[in-house]
């Protein structure tokens, strides 16, 4: 039995970090993709492992079943699925991950390794298996590579179950409804506590249901832009970790609480005003190059909050300068850091600046690259 998955990467256009708070933020799926293809072999194979190979690093991982059957039954802990890891399941996961050695350079696969042996176990528990995964996002920059990881990881795992059942089928691919969407999801997030400690939940949300949302305690709502939101991403290619990102701004909430809450709420504005200007009916008396000056500054406003919240970094600074030469407004997306950048691309933009902006940028070691924003969420074909 064989399925392939597709979960795509995102951008936050307003909110993260706030959003962890419980403020409103924004995001939208992007057309770069993980991609998972999971076998389970038949028992003729006499295939007696996990293993996980992450193509793009060269790297296999493998598990004897009967040696993770022993651990867990030692410690009598079996995951079940859509449960949270206990702390004890959670030091005997790193423990078996830690035993394979990888190497130093890579050392921060750790915590994806781990989510990917909790999601499995949870949901199939020792059987052998094998799992195959390739990325198109640039890993640990800003662009849920983390949550596209977990979530076509969780529905590949789900689509050889009886859970989950196919809804529709669209050039080749085929969806879930909502309900089985909303299990992936709920799987999915148990995985990104692991890689982000304290997650809000918006990255797997997007990664799974795709289009454009507004997202607020869990809770999701679909909106329609009326504009084109073309975004120049820049990647300033400098490394960082959100779920250590997420906990300075908790650090930061203790020292300072009554500020910081004044700029997660100042944020709440920003992403509901973004929101109303993004879906205004293109029959409204504003034209677009007006709603795309007030999301110019919105943006604005929100990565300086971003800069309150101690998230930014010197590359990004350099972003937003070389930019700001061009009258375009950027912000960070995602944890920051460094990281990726959004900058917006009016309509009335030409050609010959966008190409002067990227020769710039990438003149000063970043990598420039443009997405669609707005597509398709998980995807599942059978093999
Ligand atoms: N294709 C993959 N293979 C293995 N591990 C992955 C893969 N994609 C993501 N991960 C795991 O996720 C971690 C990166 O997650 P992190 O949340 O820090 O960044 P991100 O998700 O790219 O950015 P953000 O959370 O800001 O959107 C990696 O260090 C790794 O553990
Ligand atoms: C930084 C953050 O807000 C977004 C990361 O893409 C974390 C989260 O919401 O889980
Ligand atoms: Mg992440």
């Amino acid at each position: 039995m064989e399925v392939r998955t597709r979960a795509p990467g995102k951008i936050i256009l307003s909110g993260e970090h706030a959003v962890v708070h419980g403020s409103t933020a924004i995001a939208a799926a992007i057309d770069l993709y993980t991609h998972v293809l999971f076998r389970l072999p038949a028992p003729s194979e006499n295939h007696e492992s996990i293993e996980l190979e992450l193509k793009d690093m060269g790297l296999v991982f493998s598990w004897p079943s009967r040696r993770l059957e022993e651990a867990f039954t030692a410690i009598d802990i079996i995951p079940s699925t859509l449960e949270t890891c206990s702390p004890d399941c959670l030091k005997l996961i790193a423990s078996l991950v830690e035993e394979k050695n990888i190497p130093e350079d890579k050392i921060w696969l750790s915590s994806g390794i781990c989510a990917f042996l909790y999601l499995y176990i949870s949901v199939h528990r020792f059987k052998p298996a094998m799992v195959a995964i390739t990325s198109e996002l640039p890993l640990g920059s800003g662009l849920g590579s983390s949550a596209s990881f977990c979530v076509s990881l969780a529905a590949a795992f789900l689509s050889l179950t009886e859970v989950i059942s196919i809804a529709d089928e669209k050039n080749g691919w085929l969806t879930l409804n909502k309900s089985n969407l909303e299990i992936v999801n709920k799987l999915a997030f148990e995985g990104e506590r692991i890689i982000h400690g304290k997650p809000s939940g918006i990255d797997n949300t997007i990664s799974t249901f795709g289009r454009l949302i507004m997202f607020k305690s869990g809770e999701l709502i679909q909106i329609e832009s009326t504009i084109p939101l073309r975004m120049l991403i820049t990647n300033t290619k400098v490394g960082r970790n959100t779920k250590a990102l997420v906990s300075g701004v908790s650090e930061r909430v203790f020292r300072h609480p009554g500020a910081m809450h004044a700029v997660f709420t100042a944020i709440d504005f920003i992403s509901k005003e973004l929101a109303s200007t993004i879906e205004t009916p293109a029959t409204s008396d504003i034209s677009i190059t007006g709603r795309e000056n007030k999301i110019e500054e919105l943006m604005e406003m929100n990565q300086g909050l971003l800069q309150c919240m101690g998230v930014s970094h010197d590359s990004i600074g350099t972003v937003l300068r070389a930019t700001a030469k061009y009258k375009l407004a950027s912000k960070l997306t995602g944890a920051g850091g460094g990281g990726c950048v959004l900058t917006l691309l009016p309509t009335l933009i030409s050609s010959t600046v966008v190409d002067k902006v990227v020769e710039e940028l990438e003149s000063l070691g970043f990598k420039c690259f443009k997405a669609q924003v707005g597509g398709e969420g998980l995807q599942i074909c059978y093999g």
